[in-house]
Order: structure tokens, then sequence, then C-alpha cells
């Protein structure tokens, strides 16, 4: 018995020493593994774009781990600051003040991006159809206004890269990178997200569509390598209809008779200002001629009615000819869509502030039906912290966007719910600004980089598995192995 005492005081020591070493050595193990392998302190890299839109310009900051410039490391918006005033076209009367607008965002820049980095730190700006449409109408003007606020860029300290005015392929194209690349799409290489984006004075369409696309309609096709993946995508940006140009055509349509007063369904009951002429017929989008009166202005007046709104609207888009195998408007080639589709910009603003981001299309049109319906103080009452001008247009702009996007790109009520109407990805802003940056930048590689075969935190844990695995086998090998183990067994 005694003996028997001995021998199992012997054992469980045994085991006991064996349990410690074993589990001091596991967590030895894995804090080395995890310890080896932890990134270094975080170092980043940053970018800056700006978006010379049409309505005001915004700058945005990018950042990015340093050591992953063009490898799997996600690049990510920091900040954005929005310039104040009008965008960069409306200086076209004192287009050397153009510049002086930008300063006081290019100082925040300058404050949030570590010294250090200045000087290596891309810096562009991407004027869009606001830029557009003045270059249209007087070149020496944009070209001027485009001196002056390059003037400004390159006394800043960051590493300037240019000012030009993109062309709608880019800036359909680019939105497209931007959702997909924030989305993290194309490195899975797995199904793409269309992206659909609403500015004041164009709008853009962009999917991956067949590669046929090429040869009905060269223009509308962008092919892209990214991550070892081929995309052939389909854009199109309709210069004057982004949501303000349409409305500028909308009422040119509705002042054709010269009246003194117009009664406009897209615009709440109760609703009354004056306008001149010169404001609604100035714009190079305004093909219709000013009417010959001697009048210069007329009233505005609402009537709220947002399925005759929509009739006002469908007459500013042309169905009439298609020269391709099929059309979205105004002759441009569109095949069929392909979703999901993302929807940004002002499709965001209007549609969330009508609260029709999700739901039915026809639930959407109801709600439309009556918000429109309301009187206009009661609207002004209910948002007393709203922009008035954006208050006023909600909806029309709601009218407009439903039609663009079913009687124009021919969304059904099936399709409606392929569409998301967002603002932003994980952070960062939906728009072309970061799909230009890893352009430009090349930052998003033609081939898949090699990875890892594991990430990190699954190397870690195999590791711990494993050393537990051997730890059993070996407390099982003691178990069954030990002497004085057989022996005891022997002696009952
Ligand atoms: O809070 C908002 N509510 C409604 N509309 C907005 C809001 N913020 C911006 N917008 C609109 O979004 C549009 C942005 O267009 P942008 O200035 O980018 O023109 P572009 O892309 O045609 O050059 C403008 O029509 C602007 O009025
Ligand atoms: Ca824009």
């Amino acid at each position: 018995m005694s003996c028997q005492t001995k021998g199992k005081n012997a054992w469980y020591k045994a085991v006991i020493i064996i349990t410690v070493l074993g589990i001091t050595a596991i967590v030895a193990l894995v804090t080395t593994a995890v310890l080896q392998n932890k990134p270094l302190l975080q170092k980043y890299k940053y970018g800056i774009v700006l978006d010379a839109g049409s309505s005001h310009t915004a700058v945005y900051i990018y950042e990015w781990p340093a050591e992953k410039d063009n490898d799997t490391g996600r690049v990510q918006q920091t900040h954005s600051c929005k310039v104040q005033g009008a965008g960069i076209s409306s200086y076209s009367v004192f287009p050397g003040q153009a510049g002086a607008s930008l300063k006081s965002c290019m100082k925040e820049a300058e404050s949030l991006i570590p010294l250090s980095r200045h000087l290596e730190t891309p810096l562009y700006l991407g004027a869009t159809a606001g830029m557009r449409l003045l270059r249209m109408e007087n070149q020496s003007l944009s070209d001027q206004v485009l001196w002056s606020v390059e003037e400004v860029l390159q006394s800043s300290p960051f590493s300037y890269q240019g000012a030009r005015i993109i062309t709608g392929q880019e800036e359909g194209a680019f939105g497209w990178v931007t959702v997909n690349y924030l989305s993290d799409r194309l490195k899975q290489g797995s199904g793409t997200t269309g992206a659909l984006d609403l500015g004041g004075a164009s709008t853009q369409i962009s999917f991956v569509a067949n590669q046929d696309v090429a040869e009905e309609s060269a223009e509308n096709a962008v092919t892209f390598r990214l991550y070892g993946n081929d995309y052939f995508l389909y854009t199109h940006s309709f210069l004057c209809y982004g949501k303000d140009q349409a409305l500028k055509l909308a009422l040119a349509q509705q002042t054709q008779s010269g009246d003194s007063s117009v009664l406009d369904p897209c615009f709440h009951p109760g609703y009354s200002v004056d306008r001149s002429y010169f404001s609604v017929y100035s714009s190079p989008c305004v093909m219709a001629g000013k009417p010959l009166v001697s009048r210069d202005s007329f009233t505005h007046v609402g009537a709220g009615n947002a399925s005759l709104c929509q009739e006002v609207v469908r007459r500013i888009f042309n169905f009439s000819s298609c020269s391709f195998s099929r059309c979205s408007f105004n002759r441009v080639y569109q095949p069929p869509l392909q979703g999901p589709f993302g929807a940004f910009s002002a499709f965001y603003f209007v549609m969330n502030f009508l609260n029709l981001t999700s739901g039915s299309l026809e639930s959407s049109r109801e709600k439309l039906e009556r918000y429109c319906s309301r009187p206009w103080t009661q609207i002004k009452q209910q948002h007393p912290d709203v922009k008035e001008k954006y208050l006023a247009e909600y909806c029309f702009s709601g009218s407009y966007i439903l039609s663009l996007l079913t009687d124009g790109y021919n969304f059904t009520s099936d399709t409606w719910t392929d569409i998301t109407f967002i603002k932003k990805i994980s952070g960062s802003d939906a728009g072309w600004t970061l799909g230009y940056m890893l352009n430009l930048t090349n930052m998003i590689p033609a081939e898949a980089p090699d990875t890892p075969p594991l990430p990190h935190a699954g190397y870690v844990t195999l590791l711990f598995f494993i050393s537990l695995l051997l730890f059993f086998l070996l407390f099982l090998c003691f178990r069954f192995l030990w002497p004085h183990r057989n022996s005891q067994t022997q002696m009952i």
C-alpha cells in the first residue's frame, strides 16, 4: 500500500512538472510567434485630391500604411474639407480669385499631415462638369481659373501633380473603381457593383458589361486589369443632366411661352419666387432660346404634384431615336443593366432626405407624391436648419432621380432594389477622387500580389493548436509508457 502511495506521488509530481513545462513551452512559442510577426509601429503615407465640382470644391485626404504602397494595404479617407463658397467655375467673373478660395482647406491639410510627409504627399485637383461647361462657353476663362488654382496649389508644401478638367469617362470609371475598391470586390475577383453618380451639372453611370460594348460604342468602353482580373466597363457621363442643370432644362421647357408666371408641379404649393430669365437661359445646357419677351423675370409658383412633375421631367430627355441596338436617352448607347448598383453623391443626399433609400419603386413614388403636395410653409417650418435652396428643390430632385433611373436608365420595379443609396463605404466617401488617386499613383497593381498562404491570426492559431496537440501526444506517451505506472498495475 505504502509502495503504491509512493509510486502515485512520483507519478503526480511528474505529471505536474510536465504540464507546467508543456504550458510554459506553448505560451513561450505562441508569444514569440505573435511578437515576431507583430507589425512594426504603423507609419502612414498620404495623398490629397481636390474635387472641384460644379457646386463646390472638396479636399479629400487619404492615408495608407507606409510599407504597403501597392500591396494589400487599404487606402482610406482620413479627412475631408468643404471649401467655402461655390465651385471654381463660378469664379469666371474674377478668375484670379478661384485659387484663394482653396487656401483655408489647404492650411487644414498642412496641419493634419505630419510635417515629415509633406514633400512626398501627392496633390491632385480634378475639375468636373462645371468647368467642362465653362470651357465650352469660354476656353480662356476656364484656363484662367485653372491657372489661379494651380498657383495656390503649387505654393503648398505638397508634391503638386497638376490641376485639370477630367473627362466624363474618367469621372464615371474612377467612381466605379472607388466603390469596388472600398467594398473589397476587386481583390476577391468576385462580382462587382455598378456606380451611379449624380452631380449638379453631370451624371455618370458605369457598370461591368459584355466585351461587345467596345464594338458598338467605343467611347463608352473602358477596360481595367486590376489584381489579375480584367474588367470591361460600360460608362457614360451625361453633361447637363446633373440635378442643377436638369432643373434649368425643366424650367426652360416651362417658360417657353414667356409668361409672367409659371405654375410648376415640381415645387410645393405656396412656393413663389421671382426668377430672372437670364438665370435659366444663360447655361450652355439650355439649347432652347430665351422667349422673345421684354420682361426680365417670371414668378416661379409651386403646384406640388409629383406625377405631373415626372411628365415635365420626362420631356428633358430625348427618347426619339437610337442608332445602336439599345439606348438610354439622347441617342446614347446603353447595354442591358447588370446590377447591383451603388448610387452616391446627390443621389444619396436627395433620397436620404426624402426617406427613399429603401423600399419599392411604387412606395417611393407614393411617398414622393405625398411629400410634393405638402405646403411650402409647412415644409419650411419642419426643416428650419436645412438650406432653403436645397429644401425648395427636393421635390424636383426626387422626381428627377426617379425619372432618370426609370425612364432614362431603364430600371424597373424589379431591378429598383438592385440600387443601394450610399454616402460612404468603410468611412470613405463614394466618388471619383479615390479611384483617380489610386490610378495615378499606381496603387492598384494589374496582377495579384503574392500573399502568405495564411493570414497572421490564422498562423498563430494554427501554431497554438499544433503545440497543444504535441503536448497532448507527449502526455499520452508518458501516461502509457511510464515504467512506474506499469509496475503499479502489476502489483494491483
Ligand atoms: O445636402 C445636400 N442636399 C442636396 N443636394 C446636395 C447636398 N450637398 C450637395 N448637394 C448637391 O450635390 C450636387 C453635387 O454636385 P457637384 O458639385 O459634385 O457637381 P458635378 O459633379 O456635376 O461637377 C450639387 O447639385 C449639390 O447642390
Ligand atoms: Ca461631383
